[in-house]
């Protein structure tokens, strides 16, 4: 009966798509008005799908370049982005969600309830990042540090000190992670390495399923996603992990109320305590949609910082002698981290030269605009900015295609803004963390974890470049930049 039923099922799912997607392109807004680079409509970036992939970039920088103080709009597969520049910078980051969302934009590239199971703007745990985690960083840190240093040890298992290849990817995923779910879930759960390999896995397993899921017209979504992702296979895994560890929780509470001794201090406990959910399943969801938020960002910046390193030896030295000093004087503590400027500039560094995407805040308008510059931007339109290309531009940085890890340091010795040129401040020129409203809530933890491991790892160990080969370039996967995965550092403990 299903064989027989299966080929009629698929079929009906794809000429209801073909049918779908033909009327979608009807829908779509209006933006003839605005110039367009590289394809020359969706349909050619279909055809050419794969040059979009490799060529992305290219096409933003050519747009950046050509259209100075205007916008344009690129070919993303299924929809046009349209490019705005810096001087709509400030509109954006003050525009109410009912004109621009944010939460639209996100939900348009990751369709969270398909590949999350949370409902649309369900998302109370961003506020929990923003306030009780941001305001326990003082008091978690020691926890924090000490996964740190043991998963160091663990995973770099060096012996004696002999010079060992890693796979840099690999060993910043698996430090970054238990960092992270220390603070999430707490000890021991933050060393399962089941927990940790699916919480790593899940964003490669979700990539693959919005590939399939960004044709789909919404209306079709509830249909097709139960057949393209493996939303109940992650969550029972999770529930399976996590489960006994919430029951146990939600257990004491009904017997002890709001406190009781050895009370978990974690991201776990501080949703449990707002009692908005108590089913296993929807809080195994709010951990691993933090986990999606948290690990693969804070890796890869500790990826390409670690990368920066290798290829940058003579910098080293100044790193060590500002964490020695530091921490003679102030211990490892999260305030010692506020005195490390070099180490705070080496990781903004990275962020500039290397970020994440080439596009960021990337917004939806929820209803037709007129910007400033009197360009007409129709409902539904999908915007961002072409971060990349705006973190290159020599207007605006001295040097720009140079990776100079001391530069916000320099600029925060030379001037009394200080604080702005910290890693966590957001403003117009560093668009790594977003800006606004939205500005990414998690940066101070990023921040506190990505500098210790920096400052661990330069007074811990010696790292060098690969038998003298210069490490490979980062991958371009359409508007992601990611480190190379094949990407290898030579590492020991330090000499001297
Ligand atoms: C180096 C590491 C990180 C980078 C580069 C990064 C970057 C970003 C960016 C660009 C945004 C969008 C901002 C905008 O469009 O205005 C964002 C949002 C967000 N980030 Fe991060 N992030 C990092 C680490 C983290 C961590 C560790 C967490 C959680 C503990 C986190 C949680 C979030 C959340 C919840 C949002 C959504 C905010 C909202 O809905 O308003 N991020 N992040």
């Amino acid at each position: 009966m299903d064989s027989l039923f299966t080929p009629y099922l698929v079929t009906g799912i794809c000429s209801a798509l073909v049918v779908a997607c033909s009327l979608g392109f009807l829908r779509r807004p209006n933006l003839d008005h605005i110039p367009v680079v590289g394809h020359s409509s969706l349909l050619a970036s279909y055809w050419f799908g794969k040059g979009l992939e490799v060529d992305h970039d290219r096409f933003v920088q050519e747009g950046y370049d050509k259209y100075k103080s205007g916008v344009f709009r690129v070919a993303n597969l299924t929809h046009w982005i349209v490019c705005l520049h810096r001087s709509h910078l400030e509109y954006l980051a003050r525009a109410p969600e009912d004109h621009l969302s944010f939460d639209h934009a996100t939900n348009n590239l990751l369709k969270m309830e398909y590949t999350f199971g949370l409902k649309f703007n369900d998302n109370y745990q961003v506020s929990l990042v923003q306030s009780t985690l941001t305001r326990n960083l003082s008091v978690l840190y020691a926890d924090v540090r000490d996964e740190i240093v043991a998963a160091c040890n663990e995973y770099l298992d060096l012996k004696h000190n002999e010079w060992k290849a890693i796979s840099v990817e690999h060993i910043a995923l698996q430090i970054a992670s238990r960092a992270s779910n220390r603070m999430f879930v707490g000890f021991p759960l933050c060393r399962d390495p089941d927990w940790l390999d699916l919480n790593i896995n899940i964003p490669h397993a979700i990539v693959a399923e919005l590939k399939l899921l960004k044709f789909c017209p919404s209306f079709m979504l509830p249909l097709v996603a139960k057949v393209v992702t493996n939303l109940s296979g992650r969550t029972s895994r999770g529930v399976t992990l996590l489960g006994p560890v919430i029951k146990k929780r939600l257990q004491h509470m009904e017997t002890e109320g709001t406190d009781w001794c050895d009370k978990p201090n974690d991201f776990l406990q501080w949703c449990l305590d707002t009692k908005r959910e108590t089913s296993l399943t929807s809080l195994t969801r709010r951990m691993i949609v933090i986990n999606f938020g948290g690990i693969h960002t804070t890796s890869s910046t500790f990826s390409q910082a670690l990368l920066n390193l290798a290829e940058n030896p003579q910098h080293v030295q100044a790193l060590r002698d500002e964490v020695e000093l530091v921490v003679s004087n102030h211990g490892w503590t999260n305030e010692a981290l506020s005195k490390m400027r070099k180490v705070d500039s080496f990781l903004k560094e990275t962020l500039r030269f290397e970020g994440s995407s080439l596009l960021g805040l990337s917004r939806q308008a929820m209803s037709d605009i007129t910007l400033a510059d009197g360009t007409f931007i129709p409902r539904g339109t999908l915007l961002a900015f072409p971060a990349y290309a705006m973190h290159h531009d020599g207007a605006v940085y001295g040097n720009p295609k140079a990776f100079e890890p001391f530069r916000f340091a320099d600029l925060q010795n030379e001037g009394s803004e200080g604080s702005r040129r910290q890693m966590v401040a957001v403003t117009p020129d560093l668009l790594s963390f977003g800006l606004g409203k939205h500005a990414c809530p998690g940066r101070f933890f990023a921040a506190t974890v990505l500098k210790t491991m920096l400052a661990h790892f330069v007074v811990s160990y010696d790292v060098k470049r690969k038998d003298d080969e210069s490490v490979p370039n980062t991958l371009r996967m359409g508007d992601a930049i990611v480190p190379n995965p094949m990407a290898k550092v030579m590492i020991r403990r330090r000499v001297n």
